[in-house]
């Protein structure tokens, strides 16, 4: 039996892609599975701000029409990159294990954490979400929009002459990037920055029917990772988050006890709410539900 595997082209959605590969042969070794790179839309708009060309989805489009058609079997993507709702037909299959869900920043040689960096310090980053959580804790940062795969965000840096850039703990770690450069990579708290909905946690994402696949991703199923991604994702959805406006979400498992922290602000970022609530792990969808209405209404009473 062969698969085919689809991914983007990015460095790291292709480590991704390759672990995930790794994990399938590993647990079936008769399958043959050959991996196939698809250009999306996000690949060829290289110069524009993320935040200014349309949503989620730009990374994700084509690589689910080729699913669609039967060209490949299985999509890997980052499931904070997925939109909310899936297209008709198509599903996502098990959730394996979550990398860091944190942020990181990048910091410009010489520099060892946030707080000793000087005031008025200049962060790159594309995200409202990172931005006024940052702005939150030092509101005296110059935040600098950046775009671009990892590498070149972390060239910035030099180029733009930044203190630092934020990105993901989970790109950074699965790329190996702490050994490769010399900068120092400091892991932001999530009392600082809550991650966004999903950070570090990979989508496989199936034809709806094909039993045949799904049997082969059994076993790199990871039980914690689907509540944490279901909860988190149940709260963007409800929330109905773009990338124009901070959304974050994290989601805690304790036995069958979970708790669901929740942020949201205004695309300006004059406010900001964040919040927690606690449930069962079954209800981890419905919870993220009932969080963004608490918000919204916290919200609702901050604007009057
Ligand atoms: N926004 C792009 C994106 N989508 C997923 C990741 C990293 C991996 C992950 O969060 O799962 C990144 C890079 C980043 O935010 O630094």
């Amino acid at each position: 039996m062969k698969v085919i595997v689809g991914s983007r082209g990015s460095k790291l959605a292709l480590t991704q892609t390759n672990w995930v590969i790794d994990r399938i042969k590993n647990a079936n070794p008769n399958v043959e599975v050959e991996l196939k790179v698809i250009k999306t839309k996000g690949d060829k708009i290289q110069n524009v701000a993320l935040d200014k060309i349309g949503d989620k989805g730009l990374f994700v489009k084509e690589i689910e029409q080729e699913l669609l058609e039967g060209k490949i079997d299985i999509a890997i993507h980052s499931m904070k990159d997925m939109p909310s709702v899936v297209p008709q037909g198509l599903k996502f299959s098990y959730v394996p294990e979550r990398e860091d869900f944190r942020d990181v920043i990048i910091l410009k040689e010489g520099y060892n954490s946030l707080k000793e960096l000087p005031q008025g310090a200049k962060i790159g980053t594309g995200s409202k979400r990172r931005k006024y959580q940052l702005l939150k804790y030092r509101p005296d940062l110059d935040i600098v929009p950046i775009r671009g795969n990892i590498d070149t965000r972390i060239r910035k840096i030099e180029e733009e002459n930044l203190h630092g850039v934020v990105l993901a703990a989970a790109g950074i770690n699965r790329l190996g990037m702490e050994n490769k450069i010399n900068n120092k990579v400091f892991y932001v708290d999530e009392d600082i920055i809550l991650p966004a909905p999903a950070q570090g946690i990979l989508a496989i994402e199936i034809r709806e029917n094909d039993h045949r696949i799904e049997e082969l991703l059994k076993p790199i199923h990871h039980e914690e990772s689907k509540i944490q991604a279901e909860a988190e994702r149940g709260f963007l959805e409800a929330i109905d988050g773009s990338c124009h406006i901070p959304v974050g979400a994290l989601c805690t498992v304790n036995g069958e006890e979970i708790s669901l922290e929740g942020l949201f602000g205004l695309e300006d970022g004059s406010a900001m709410v964040r919040k927690t609530v606690k449930g069962k792990k079954e209800d981890a969808r419905k919870l993220g539900f009932n969080l963004a209405e608490e918000i919204r209404e916290e919200m609702g009473k901050s604007e009057r």
